[in-house]
Parts: structure tokens; C-alpha cells; sequence
């Protein structure tokens, strides 16, 4: 059974300081000073007070008041500064723990899912960046909050003591504004989720639509569509606008409320204690305390009201990161080593780097029953059985939207499958997306990500190969003339997503990065889709020449592949129409596909 959210967050918060107890504790100590120091100028100006009033009672000369008075004003200088670094320190482990935790859960999330939002829009790579800043900084203020919530809470229920034992009747005033902003933040709870949720959504639309904006530059100066992408930022900004205001405006009348309210229950209590002063049931000096401590209180009083609305806010935050990465909000706050130089105790030393998994030479790979449907659609593969035997090259092919795609993608374990088995020799694979890597599996998607670093590094992306490895490499992907036109060679930077590399050159450097890492299973999505027929044609003889043994995995519907193939899997909505050889491939099929893609 799921706790109720108090409880929940409560245990959530509690487990993200248990992450660092030596210095929440210290940060504690001190905080509990920076709240306690003010405490005492009240108690001297009462000495003070009372001296003047009543000389009888004077025990403290007014030099060593006013010495107190600076040298407590000075300890408070002194525990502010620790309590800084401390501070500073623990404020930035909680969110780092927790940011570390959201990258963790992204990494390893199946490579090809989604990422979603509460809505279920899809989220962009822009958007993520909301989570990592306002959502972790919004856990941190909280996390951080709870020890400077117990300094002056501690300290606010002393003084309430105090003051009880002084005048018990003045002082049950200051408990009624804080049942009504108690009441107040309970009637107000679901609301200010709500804004909070469409205030964090409406930014996430804006950096989301940034992000797509700046990496489709060409293709919105080609289409000439600047004015309305514009427009389009323009509306997101003024939704943004709307939905931070309504936000604000909530929160800043809760915040002012808190003040208002005990601020009336002070004048409330100011005109009582008159009364009291006249009738000498309380002291100038008791009268200057109350004065003293109300503030305190009050302060008190205004900092719980905002914690409770940072509280409301922070559920909402975890909700959305446990959406987004489909995880419970407890992965999010577990404990894991951050690698940071902590103010106490020592660094936990970095962990070994992996290396590729070993190769396991392919004899068969094998899928049966795979089922996948994208979240939300009926979209997707059904119950797809296939083996593929070493040094044959198997041709996927069928109708645009026939499920291909997702097909390879389910075979290599980029999407959480709803059914179905992976199994390598014969072997069971329980993370797939761990193993179908290089030395074992590569990849080439149809629209290929590059990065905006030179050729040479897109190619080698840290793996150790020869400079002839890389020419061989480079040969057989047919880039070899292209790259000879290029003013830098291999070292030219290639732009953002290889802007600078046309459709074709792009795919084809895909392949050389994908040959380079020498795996004993290709896997090709439609190389058609950005090579023209000769230049493909060029790839695969070079190919087919070159590597004997190879196993191939291919999406094409040229019919000069299918010749060459072993066996064809003809998708027809997502599900198996054809799996055999050629010869059997029934003429329906042979020239309904045909006719989609002629032979020249
Ligand atoms: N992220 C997604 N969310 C929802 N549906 C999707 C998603 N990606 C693909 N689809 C749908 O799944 C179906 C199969 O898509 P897929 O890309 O696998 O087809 P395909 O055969 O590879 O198409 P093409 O020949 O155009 O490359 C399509 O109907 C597509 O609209």
C-alpha cells in the first residue's frame, strides 16, 4: 500500500539527509546557534528594562549588558560563517544526489523508450534540463530546510514557554494566527500542486520547443518557417508567463499572509499587554521580552508556512521525475556515491571504468515472441520469432510503418519488451542492451547521431584503433573519396549533429564508427533512406568482398540485397507476414513490394 503523501515525503526528505548524517548534524548544531543566539539579546534587554524601572532589581551593570549584547552579536558572526560552509556544502550533496540519481535512471533507462511526461507528451532533451535545475534545486531548499526549521522551531517553542510562564493569556494569542495558516496551507494544498505541476510543465514546453528549435535551424530557414516557429515560442513564453505568474502570485499570498496574519496577532497582543502594564501584572522589562519574542515567534511562524508550501511543491517534483523515468521516487533518493571532496570524511574512490564486454563468438542469435507496443498506441510488433545463423544476412523489409524499426530496436534491447525471449547461442540474455554491444552487436540506425566534435573522434568514440583500422574502416563504409575533399581530413569538426556532412556522408560515417568496433553481428537500418543506389550498391559489394564470415542484420527493400539474403521477414503491421528464403517469398508479396521499390 502506497504511504499517504505526508508520510511519503516526509521519509523521502528524511532518507536524502540520512545521505550525508555527519554534516547534517553539524550543519544541525550550528543552525540550531544561528536560531538560538538571538534568543538571548531578548533576555538582556529585559535585565536592561527592568534595571531602569525598578533599580532594586538591577544584578548587571549596563557595561556588561552591552558587553553581552556584542559578544553575543559577535558568536553569531562566528557560527554564521561555519554554518555557511556547512551549509553550502550540504546543500549541494542533496542536490547532486539527486541529480546523479536522474542521470542514473536516464542511462539505463532502454535506449529507444520514450521519455514521457504526467501528460503524456513526449518529453525533449531540452525539457530533461528542467528536472536536473528546478526540480533538484526545489528537493535541495527542502532537504536543507528541515534543520533550520528545528533551530528555530526549538527555539520558537523556548520562547513560547518563556513567554507562558510570564503572561499565559497574551501569549495563547500567538497561537492563533498559527492555526490559521495551518488551516489555510491544508484548504490550499491541492492547489498549489496544481500550479506548481503546470508552472514546471510550461517551462518544460518552452526549453523543450528551444532545444528543437535550435537543432532544425536549416530545416526552419529552409522551409521558411522562422515567423511561426517564432509565433509558436512566443504563445509556449506566454503560457510560461501565466502559469509562473499564477504560481508566484499563490505563493507570494501565502507568504504575506503568514506575515499579515501574525502581524495583526501582534497588535492584538500589544493592546492586551497595555492592559496587563496598566493593571503591573507584567514589567516594562517582561513587556520589552514580549515585544522581543513575538518577532522571534512570528519569524517562526512564517518560515513553517513556506516550509509546508515547499513541502506541497516538492511532491510535486518527485511525481514528475517518477513519471518521466517510471521509477519510484526512493530510487531517486538512494543512496549512491557522489565522488565529490566532502567537507568530512573522505572521497569513495572512482569506479574501474568498464571495459567492453568480452566477445562470445555468434554462432546463433535467436528472438521468439517478441512483443513491444509503444505507451498509449496499438502500435508496435507482436509475437515475432526469428534466428539468425552465423555468416547469413538476414533482410527485414515490409511497408513504411510496418514495425521494422522497432523490431531492431526490440532485438537489441532498446525497448522494455512486453513478451518475448533474447537468446545468444542458445543463451538466454537477461539485460540484452548490456551484451548486444560491441564486440557482439553494431548498430547503425536510420538517421544516425553524430556529435559536434572532428570526424575522427565520431568514429572512434574512445576505442583504441589503428590509424589502418580506421583507413580500413573508412574504405569500407565507401567515405574514402568523400573524405579526401574534406580540408582537415578525419580532423575536421563536423558540426552539431554533423551539420557539416551531407545526409549521405552522415550515414556513412555511422557505418565506418559501426565497422571500426569489429562485431561479430551488423545491423543496418535502411541505408536507402540517405544513400543513393550506386553508392549503397559500392558499400555492400565492398562488404559482402571483404568480410567473409560476417552476419548481417539489414533493413532494406532493394531487391539486390534480398538476392543476396538468406532469409527475408516481410512486417506487415507489426507482425510476421513472410519469414523464409527468396524462392519462397510468395509473388504477392515479391511484387507488392517491388512495386514500391523498383529495381533500376
Ligand atoms: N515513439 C513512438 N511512439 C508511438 N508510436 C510510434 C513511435 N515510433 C514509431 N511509432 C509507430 O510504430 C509503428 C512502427 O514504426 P516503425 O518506425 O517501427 O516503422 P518502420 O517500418 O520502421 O517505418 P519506416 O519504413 O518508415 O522506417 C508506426 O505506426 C509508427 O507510427
Amino acid at each position: 500500500m502506497s504511504k499517504p503523501p505526508t508520510s511519503r515525503i516526509a521519509a523521502l526528505l528524511w532518507r536524502m539527509v540520512a545521505y550525508a548524517p555527519r554534516l547534517y548534524l553539524l550543519d544541525t548544531l550550528l543552525w540550531i546557534f544561528i536560531a538560538g543566539l538571538p534568543a538571548i539579546p531578548g533576555l538582556l534587554i529585559r535585565e536592561f528594562f527592568n534595571a531602569l524601572t525598578t533599580p532594586s532589581s538591577v544584578r548587571l551593570s549596563p557595561q556588561v549588558l552591552i558587553a553581552l549584547l556584542l559578544a553575543t552579536g559577535l558568536a553569531r558572526i562566528v557560527v554564521i560563517f561555519g554554518g555557511r560552509f556547512t551549509k553550502t556544502q550540504h546543500r549541494f550533496t542533496m542536490s547532486a544526489l539527486i541529480r546523479r540519481n536522474l542521470l542514473e535512471r536516464l542511462l539505463h533507462r532502454p535506449g529507444a523508450l520514450p521519455l514521457r511526461s504526467a501528460t503524456g507528451d513526449s518529453v525533449s532533451g531540452g525539457a530533461i534540463l528542467s528536472f536536473f535545475r528546478e526540480d533538484a534545486q526545489q528537493l535541495e531548499d527542502n532537504a536543507v530546510g528541515t534543520n533550520e526549521l528545528l533551530g528555530e522551531g526549538m527555539f520558537a517553542l523556548a520562547s513560547l514557554a518563556l513567554l507562558v510562564h510570564i503572561n499565559a493569556r497574551i501569549t495563547l494569542l500567538v497561537f492563533l494566527p498559527l492555526m490559521l495558516i495551518a488551516g489555510l496551507i491544508q484548504r490550499l494544498t491541492q492547489r498549489i500542486k496544481r500550479y506548481r505541476r503546470n508552472q514546471r510543465q510550461a517551462t518544460q514546453a518552452v526549453t523543450g520547443w528551444l532545444g528543437e528549435m535550435f537543432g532544425a535551424v536549416q530545416v526552419i530557414q529552409v522551409e521558411g518557417a522562422e515567423v511561426q516557429v517564432i509565433q509558436h515560442l512566443q504563445q509556449l513564453c506566454d503560457r510560461r508567463e501565466q502559469a509562473a505568474i499564477r504560481d508566484r502570485m499563490l505563493t507570494q499570498l501565502l507568504e504575506s499572509s503568514f506575515s499579515n496574519l501574525v502581524s495583526l496577532g501582534t497588535g492584538g497582543i500589544l493592546l492586551v499587554s497595555v492592559e496587563s502594564m496598566q493593571q503591573q501584572t507584567l514589567s516594562v522589562g517582561d513587556f520589552a521580552l514580549f515585544v522581543y519574542y513575538l518577532a522571534y515567534v512570528t519569524y517562526f511562524l512564517g518560515f513553517f508556512g513556506d516550509f509546508l508550501t515547499l513541502t506541497k511543491q516538492s511532491e510535486v517534483s518527485f511525481e514528475r521525475m517518477e513519471q518521466l523515468l517510471d521509477c519510484t521516487a526512493t530510487d531517486l533518493v538512494a543512496h549512491r556515491p557522489l565522488y565529490l571532496p566532502p567537507l568530512l570524511g573522505g572521497v569513495s574512490p572512482l569506479p574501474p571504468v568498464h571495459d567492453r564486454p568480452e566477445r562470445v563468438p555468434l554462432q546463433t542469435f535467436s528472438a521468439t515472441g517478441l512483443t513491444y507496443h509503444y505507451p498509449g498506441s496499438c502500435s508496435g510488433i507482436r509475437n515475432i520469432s526469428l534466428r539468425i545463423e552465423r555468416g547469413t544476412l538476414t533482410v527485414i523489409t515490409g511497408a513504411v510503418g510496418s514495425g521494422k524499426t522497432t523490431l531492431l530496436r526490440s532485438l537489441l534491447g532498446l525497448l522494455p519488451l512486453e513478451a518475448g525471449d533474447l537468446a545468444w547461442n542458445d543463451r538466454h540474455l537477461n539485460r540484452p542492451a548490456q551484451f548486444l554491444v560491441p564486440p557482439q552487436v553494431a548498430y547503425t540506425p536510420q538517421v544516425p547521431h553524430l556529435l559536434s566534435c572532428s570526424l575522427r573522434e565520431n568514429l572512434l568514440l574512445g576505442q583504441a584503433a589503428s590509424e589502418a583500422d580506421l583507413e580500413a574502416a573508412i574504405a569500407l563504409a565507401a567515405l574514402e573519396t568523400d573524405l579526401a575533399q574534406f580540408p582537415l581530413g578525419l580532423d575536421m569538426p563536423i558540426g552539431v549533429n554533423g551539420m557539416r556532412l551531407s545526409g549521405g556522408q552522415v550515414q556513412r560515417a555511422a557505418a565506418a564508427r559501426m565497422l571500426i568496433r569489429q562485431s561479430e553481428l551488423l545491423v543496418f537500418d535502411d541505408l536507402s533512406s540517405a544513400l543513393d543506389l550506386d553508392t549503397e550498391q559500392r558499400l555492400w559489394s565492398r562488404l559482402f568482398n571483404a568480410q567473409g564470415e560476417q552476419t548481417y542484420l539489414v533493413v532494406s527493400h532493394r531487391p539486390q540485397i534480398w538476392q543476396r539474403a538468406d532469409q527475408i521477414l516481410v512486417l506487415d503491421q507489426g507482425q510476421i507476414a513472410f519469414l523464409g528464403p527468396l524462392q519462397a517469398l510468395p509473388e504477392s508479396h515479391r511484387e507488392f513490394l517491388e512495386a514500391r521499390h523498383p529495381a533500376p
